[in-house]
C-alpha cells in the first residue's frame, strides 16, 4: 500500500459540521483493494478478529480487529487480553503517511497533517445486519483527529452534536472508497451506523459483500 490511487476524489470535500468532513471517493479502487488485502491478513492474527463484547454482557454486531493499541470497552492496552492475550500488530508507518494525506484532503490545507501520528487503528468488518450505536469516541486521551476510511458496501452514517445521542445530527451515506474526518469541535461528537446497504459495494475492491471501516486514532498513550 503506497496509497499511489489516493486523491481520486470524486467529489470535493463535504463539511458535515465544523470539523467534521466527508470526502467521497477518496480512495481508489487499487488502495480499496490493497486495504482489504492487509485487512484480511490482520483479521486472522496475531489477534484474530472478534466481536467484542461489552462489560455488561452485549456482544457488539460488528467484528472488530486493532493495530498498535487493542481497544477493548472502555480502554487500549497493548496486549488483547479479552482475546487471546496477544500483542496486537504495529500500526504500520504507511498509514501514518495515508492519516497526514487525509487530513490534508479532508481540510484543504496542505499543513493539516504535520505532526498528526495516529498510533492505533480499529478495524471493524459490518455483515448485513451489524450496525453501531450512537457513542463518541473517547477512551483516547488526546483530541487529534478521527480518520475513518471504508471500503465495501454503503452505510448510513449518523453524526450527531457532543451533547447528546439525539438530534441534531445528519445522516450521511458512506460509500466505498469515502473518507471522514472528525476533528476540532466535532471530534467528540455522537456518531453511529443505523445500517448497511447489503449488496451496494463494488466486487472489484476484492469485497464481495460486507462492509470494512478503519478509523485511525491517537491514543494519546505513551509510547
Ligand atoms: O463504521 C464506521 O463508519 C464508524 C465506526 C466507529 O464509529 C468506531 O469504530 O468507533
Ligand atoms: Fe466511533
Amino acid at each position: 500500500m503506497d496509497g499511489s490511487a489516493v486523491g481520486s476524489t470524486a467529489g470535493g470535500p463535504v463539511v458535515v459540521a465544523p470539523g467534521a468532513v466527508h470526502v467521497p471517493g477518496w480512495l481508489g479502487v487499487g488502495a480499496q483493494r490493497r486495504l482489504v488485502e492487509v485487512c484480511r491478513r490482520w483479521a486472522v492474527g496475531p489477534v484474530p478478529i472478534r466481536h467484542t463484547r461489552l462489560p455488561r454482557g452485549g456482544v457488539m454486531s460488528v467484528r472488530t480487529v486493532c493495530l498498535g493499541w487493542h481497544w477493548q470497552p472502555y480502554r487500549y492496552t497493548r496486549t488483547a487480553d479479552d482475546v487471546n492475550g496477544a500483542r496486537v500488530a504495529p500500526f504500520p508507518e504507511w498509514l501514518v503517511r495515508l492519516g497526514r494525506r487525509a487530513l490534508v484532503a479532508a481540510y484543504r490545507d496542505p499543513a493539516a497533517g504535520d505532526g498528526y501520528r495516529p498510533d492505533t487503528a480499529l478495524i471493524n468488518f459490518y455483515d448485513d445486519r451489524a450496525r453501531m450505536g450512537m457513542h463518541q469516541d473517547k477512551d483516547e486521551r488526546s483530541g487529534a483527529p478521527v480518520v475513518s476510511l471504508s471500503v465495501g458496501d454503503s452505510c448510513v452514517f449518523r453524526f450527531g452534536n457532543t451533547e447528546s445521542r439525539g438530534r441534531p445530527y445528519t445522516d450521511v451515506e458512506l460509500a466505498s472508497g469515502d473518507l471522514f474526518v472528525f476533528g476540532g469541535p466535532a471530534r467528540f461528537a455522537y456518531h453511529g451506523v443505523p445500517r448497511v446497504l447489503p449488496g451496494s459495494g463494488n466486487p472489484a475492491t476484492g469485497l464481495a459483500r460486507g462492509r470494512l471501516n478503519i478509523t485511525l486514532r491517537v491514543t494519546g498513550l505513551p509510547g
